[in-house]
């Protein structure tokens, strides 16, 4: 018997939240989402009744009339991003050594003070504010709605907005700053680390380091840290991949922070996704442990696009655009043989954003499978049938499938990588043979060409759109950093740039909703069927 792909429903009856993820689409039921999708709200348990909803560690009663200013409150203090001030609220402020207004930074030991013009005003007031979510749903059956309690109230979130600060916590000829990209590769690493070295060097500071092949290059033998500065970094943008190297595992948190003093580095920039995240947080509460003044600065690096919060991470845009003579092989390919089929893999190992994106792109896909959407492969509503039901109609037919889709129809091998993370089977393999046995066993002439370009998109360099996204977040890292933030990381919102506290953008890996406005288009563009 068939069994079915399925996106994992979470069989608690409580609610949680603390992203914009639908309560009944994500896999980790742990998840801390913040806004609730109300087509699945229901009462977290009878005693609670339809007005109240069990919300992260909290539970909020809804008639209670101060629930929104409650919530407001709890939203704010959770957003809240850590200030050295935390534990040193005696750390004086000095103006802003940055400068636009000079072409080269003065470099002497600022005898003359520091360069900053009272009058010039192209600081961030640091109570700036970024709204987090723009649309107010009036129903909880509108598509994609994010709603906290039944009503759809509108509660405003605002997150910290990014940029240069006119005061800053570091002096720059104290600063060593260490840049380290973990985890896998993602087109635009490199112009990442470009922007953090020269904007490092705009505020006057000259000690800066690259930590070769990730977390490892702290503690690895032999391993020892790059120098770098704009004369290194000027053109790596111009090639994919990573100038400092990237890996999975390493050394302790522990270990990392031990050889940070050894080598006196007090500004970390970290560049990774989830788990170099999770790492740089640990990283940040460990040097405030041990009283250190240190910033750790997160860049999110996915091409997966799975970081939560974000409008997109970079990398993921070039991999869409990438991708698209993959599917365009594969279209060609399908069209031009009798009774073609074109299967393309794309990455995702847990999120469908690539496989979605790029096949709303290309408008050559006819099914499009992701992790989140749940399908058959066999029986009458199955995605065999349907390409037959293609190949009878139309003649060819072209699939995008998501790494991480229909993991349940293969054995699992419990292996993990150096870092945990479990080792997909791989499904664009296993449904290039389902298909082909299908058609042979319907006595139906089939010809399937499958294409897996993955690493082929992931050692991309950047394209246009993502070299922007690159180098605005390396900037606003530097002045994040500069401006005392630690335990942050940067990130795009309703197109302006902010800064968010790391837990609140990593609890869970974000993931396409079924029942979003972008997985409806995608479906409307293939003309798939329901394939449960
Ligand atoms: N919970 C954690 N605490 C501390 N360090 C972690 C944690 N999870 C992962 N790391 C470290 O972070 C680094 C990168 O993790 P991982 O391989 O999962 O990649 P990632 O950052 O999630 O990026 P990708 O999107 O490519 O998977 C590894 O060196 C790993 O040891
Ligand atoms: O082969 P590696 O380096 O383990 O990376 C594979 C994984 O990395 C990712 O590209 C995320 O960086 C996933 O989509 C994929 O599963
Ligand atoms: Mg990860």
């Amino acid at each position: 018997m068939d069994s079915v792909s399925h996106a994992a429903v979470i069989s608690s009856s409580k609610l949680s939240y603390g992203g914009r993820v639908s309560f009944n689409k994500d896999k980790n039921p742990l998840l801390r989402s913040s806004v609730v999708s109300l087509r699945n709200w229901r009462a977290p348990s009878r005693n609670l009744g339809v007005l109240a909803a069990q919300i992260g560690n909290k539970e909020i009663d809804f008639s209670d009339p101060d629930w929104k200013t409650n919530y407001q409150r709890d939203f704010e203090r959770r957003f809240n991003i850590p200030h050295i001030t935390d534990i040193f609220p005696d750390a004086d402020p000095i103006p802003s050594t940055f400068c636009l207004k000079m072409r080269t930074p003065v470099m002497e030991d600022f005898a003359g003070g520091y360069p900053s013009d009272e009058e010039w005003h192209g600081y961030i007031n640091k109570n700036d504010r970024v709204l987090l979510k723009v649309i107010h749903y009036s129903s909880p059956t509108s598509a994609g709605a994010e709603c906290i309690d039944p009503n759809c109230t509108w509660v405003e979130q605002w997150v910290h907005r990014a940029g240069p600060r006119e005061k800053i916590y570091f002096k720059p000829e104290e600063v060593k700053a260490a840049i380290v990209t973990c985890g896998g590769l993602c087109p635009g690493l490199n112009d990442v680390i470009r922007q953090i070295v020269i904007t490092l060097e705009i505020y006057g500071v000259k000690k800066i380091v690259g930590i070769p092949f990730g977390y490892r290059g702290f503690s690895d033998e032999g391993l020892s840290e790059m120098p770098l500065s704009r004369k290194v970094v000027q053109n790596v943008h111009l090639s994919g991949g990573s100038l400092l190297g990237v890996s999975r595992g390493g050394p302790s948190v522990s270990d990392i922070v031990d050889s940070m003093e050894e080598r006196g580095i007090n500004m970390l920039f970290v560049l990774g996704g989830n788990g170099t995240h999770a790492g740089a947080n640990a990283i940040h509460n460990e040097c405030r442990g041990r009283r250190m003044r240190v910033a750790v600065v997160g860049v999110p690096k996915t091409i997966d696009n799975d970081i939560l919060m974000m409008d997109k991470t970079f990398g993921f845009d070039t991999a869409v655009e990438e991708a698209q003579r993959a599917i365009n092989s594969a279209y060609i390919e399908a069209h031009s043989a009798y009774h073609g089929i074109g299967i393309v893999k794309l990455m995702g190992r847990d999120s469908g954003f690539i496989a979605m994106h790029a096949s709303l792109a290309s408008g050559q896909i006819d099914i499009c499978l992701i992790p989140e959407v749940p399908f058959h492969l066999h029986g009458p509503l199955g995605v065999l049938r349907h390409l037959k039901f293609l190949i009878e109609t139309k003649g060819s037919a072209v699939l995008c499938v998501a790494e991480g889709a229909g993991q349940n129809f293969l054995g699992r091998t419990n292996a993990t990588d150096a870092s945990g993370n479990t080792v997909l089977g791989d499904f664009g393999v296993h449904i290039q043979q389902e298909t082909k046995k299908y058609f042979k066993e319907i006595g139906v002439h089939a010809d399937v060409k499958y294409i897996d370009p993955t690493y082929m998109i992931r050692a991309c360099r950047a394209n246009a759109s993502d070299g922007i996204l690159c180098t605005v977040l390396g900037q606003n890292a530097v002045h994040g950093a500069f401006a005392g933030y630690s335990g942050i990381t940067v990130g795009i919102c309703n197109t302006h740039y902010v800064y968010f506290p790391i837990p609140e953008v990593i609890s869970y890996p974000r993931a396409v909703d079924p029942n979003s406005r972008m997985w409806h288009r995608c479906l409307t563009s293939t003309g798939q069927p329901d394939f449960v």
